[in-house]
């Protein structure tokens, strides 16, 4: 069974993520090809566990990518999963899933078929699948990265198809904002990539779609129809949507982030003069479980620096944390409007640390 799908903006860690146009195509014997008609990244990832357990029962990810930018720009986050690297998904990027059973299940196959897609459509194009399966353009720019979740009985294989995505934003909300940024957690691999549509602006997603859809049919031997399937459908998939909420909660996105450790400083323009602020943290499973805040002591008194990161040993690597815990010892501390400002200050630069 295949799926094509694609999404709205939003970056995909492993271990989840997904979005809009979806479509599958069904392995051995009958075979189906389904579509999604949603864009939301965290149903379409519903969609695939909720196939793939059907059929079988049956994964580990990373803490990458800018976060204040992505909340910024409204990019959602979502963890898959399956392995692999963080990749960007918007509406310009298509995602394909192909699942197989365990024994059937092969991604140098699968790809194989989208390079020979794009070998039909535009024979000059040059297009190869390497041997970490991505797929790559003129030797080096990568249209398509690969991720995998294999169950006891039963697998799928997806893979990206980068059409028109914005890679402005691709790359900038990849791109780790933490110098100082120690991690045990699978990296991804970095790579230049390219657009489909760069190459030929005609290779529109919905042609490409259209055309994968095809060949999966033709290569199974199965209908060439492709079955729209609408991911909040009870009705058909029931238990969807609470697959759904449960890949939207904190314990999920970022409570399974592998322990990583930052050790980083920042500078604060206070009236007229530059303050540097060093801060190490130590973060598990989303939790600070170490926290050293170091301003000068001349600026801020050293003992409301320690009880700022007191409080935030034990809660969560996420801004809104700290301005609740900010405003509790706030209530605490003397009423005094320059150590007030200078607390602020150091609050509004821990916040934009996360
Ligand atoms: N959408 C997309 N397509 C192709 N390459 C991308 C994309 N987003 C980011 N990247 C590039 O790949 C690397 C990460 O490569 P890396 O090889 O580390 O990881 C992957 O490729 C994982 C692919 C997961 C595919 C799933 C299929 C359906 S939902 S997600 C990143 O740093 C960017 O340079």
């Amino acid at each position: 069974m295949a799926l094509p799908w694609s999404l709205r903006s939003c970056l995909q860690r492993p271990g989840v993520l997904r979005s809009p146009r979806a479509r599958l195509g069904g392995a051995g014997g009958g075979g189906l090809i389904l579509q999604s008609l949603s864009d939301d990244v965290y149903q379409n990832l519903a969609v695939e566990d909720w196939i793939h357990e059907q059929v079988s029962l049956e994964n580990r990810q990373g803490a990458e990518g800018n976060l204040r930018l992505m909340r910024q720009k409204g990019i959602k986050l979502a963890r898959r999963r399956s392995g692999g690297g963080t990749v960007y998904h918007d509406l310009g990027n298509i995602n394909l899933t192909f699942f197989t059973t365990r024994k059937k299940y092969e991604r140098m196959d699968n790809l194989k078929l989208v390079v020979r897609v794009l070998k039909a459509l535009r024979p000059q194009m040059d297009v190869n699948v390497t041997d970490r399966y991505d797929i790559v353009l003129g030797g080096r720019y990568k249209i398509s990265g690969t991720a995998a979740k294999l169950g006891r009985t039963t697998a799928y294989h997806h893979c990206t198809l980068l059409c028109g995505t914005d890679k402005s934003v691709l790359s900038s909300v990849l791109k780790s904002p933490y110098k100082g940024l120690k991690s045990n957690a699978t990296a991804s691999v970095p790579s230049s990539v390219r657009n489909l549509l760069e190459e030929d602006p005609a290779l529109t997603c919905e042609l490409l779609l259209e055309a994968i859809a095809e060949e999966y049919a033709t290569q199974h031997q199965i209908d060439h129809h492709v079955t729209l399937i609408n991911p909040a459908d009870e009705a058909v998939l029931p238990g969807i949507n609470n697959k759904t909420k449960e890949l939207q909660t904190w314990e999920w996105v970022y409570g399974k982030t592998p322990k990583f450790s930052i050790s980083t400083y920042f500078d604060m323009a206070y009236e007229d003069s530059v303050l540097e602020v060093k801060v190490d943290m130590e973060v598990k499973h989303g939790r600070i479980e170490v926290c050293n805040i170091n301003a000068p002591e001349h600026w801020l008194p050293p003992g409301l620096c320690q009880e700022l990161a007191k409080s935030l040993t034990g809660s969560r690597f996420c801004p809104d944390e700290v301005t609740v815990l900010a405003s509790t010892v706030l209530r605490t501390c003397p009423p005094n409007d320059e150590l007030r400002n200078k607390w602020n200050l150091l609050c509004e630069n821990m916040r934009m640390l996360m």
